[in-house]
């Protein structure tokens, strides 16, 4: 479960640059659900995820895995608990490590002295079984470089990375925003797979209204650092995806544009 209490976050604190990045958060996510997080963009979603993984410390409020206050722990105290996949390809690997030291590296964050873990053949067995999985010939290219990936391979890579982990909290933020749509639909689908064969907790950060729906079972949109829908059960599977945008021009000021132009081009 992750339990955030009226989570503030201040940027610039005090200075002419301010800014109320998230404004009481409150929310409950129980162990086992997968929720999807919208809002138009600089909404607070990616710093309500960095907040929750401990990147960005809370000006105010708390944060709870089950009873467990981990509001002051900084990240490196919540990596057991928390696996992440970034919108950048980049962010989350060694781009000088290969595949396999990569892997090495993600399965050893659940065992003790990490550093000594080392390769061998049942490894890298376990490693070409995953990699297979993905259908990209990555599981001859255990001992490529990660850097000489494609921004698509290396995301696929990324995502098997996370379920090697002993994470039980899964934080994907716009992990498929920047791969073309055959691959896309690719990574969603062994997303579903490792959060159903983990059981994992799941917020996703989507500007895709179609992937918000189409995944999990709740969803949450973001505004200007507060939560103002929360849908799920008989009331979400009623929505469209022009239901969404509705709400989202329900939610903007008179007169403001909604200046997302990404939110109704994803649709
Ligand atoms: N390190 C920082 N310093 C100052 N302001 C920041 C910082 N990080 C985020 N912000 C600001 O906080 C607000 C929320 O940003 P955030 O990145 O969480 O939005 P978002 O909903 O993820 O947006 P997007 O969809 O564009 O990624 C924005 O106004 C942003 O400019």
């Amino acid at each position: 479960m992750i339990r955030c209490k009226d989570l503030h976050v201040t940027f610039n604190h005090g200075l002419a640059t301010e800014k109320l990045a998230l404004r009481g958060v409150d929310l409950t996510i129980p162990t086992g659900q997968f929720v999807t997080v919208i809002g138009s963009n600089g909404a607070g979603k990616s710093t309500l995820l960095n907040t929750i993984a401990g990147d960005i410390e809370a000006t105010h409020g708390q944060i709870f895995f089950n009873d467990r206050d981990v509001t002051s722990l900084p990240a490196t105290g919540r990596t057991k608990d928390i696996a992440r996949v970034f919108q950048d390809p980049l962010a989350g690997t060694c781009g000088n490590l290969t595949v396999e030291e990569n892997m090495c590296l993600a399965y050893g964050r659940g065992i003790r002295g990490t550093l000594s873990l080392a390769l061998n053949s049942k490894l890298r067995k376990l490693f070409k079984e995953q990699l297979s999985r993905l259908n990209l010939g990555l599981e001859d290219r255990l001992t490529s470089q990660m850097g000489l990936l494609s921004g698509g391979q290396r995301q696929s890579v990324s995502l098997l990375m996370s379920a090697l982990q002993p994470s039980s909290i899964l934080l994907l933020d716009e992990h498929t925003a920047a791969l073309d749509p055959k691959t896309a639909a690719l990574i969603m689908d062994i997303t579903s797979q490792i959060i159903e064969e983990k059981s994992l907790t799941v917020m996703m950060v989507t500007h895709s209204m179609r992937q918000a729906l189409d995944h999990g079972s709740r969803t949450i949109m973001l505004h200007e650092g507060k939560i103002i829908f929360d849908l799920e059960g008989k009331e979400r599977s009623s929505y469209e995806v022009k239901d969404l945008l509705n709400l989202f021009a329900l939610a903007r000021k008179d007169g403001e544009e909604l200046d997302d132009d990404k939110l109704l081009l994803d649709s």
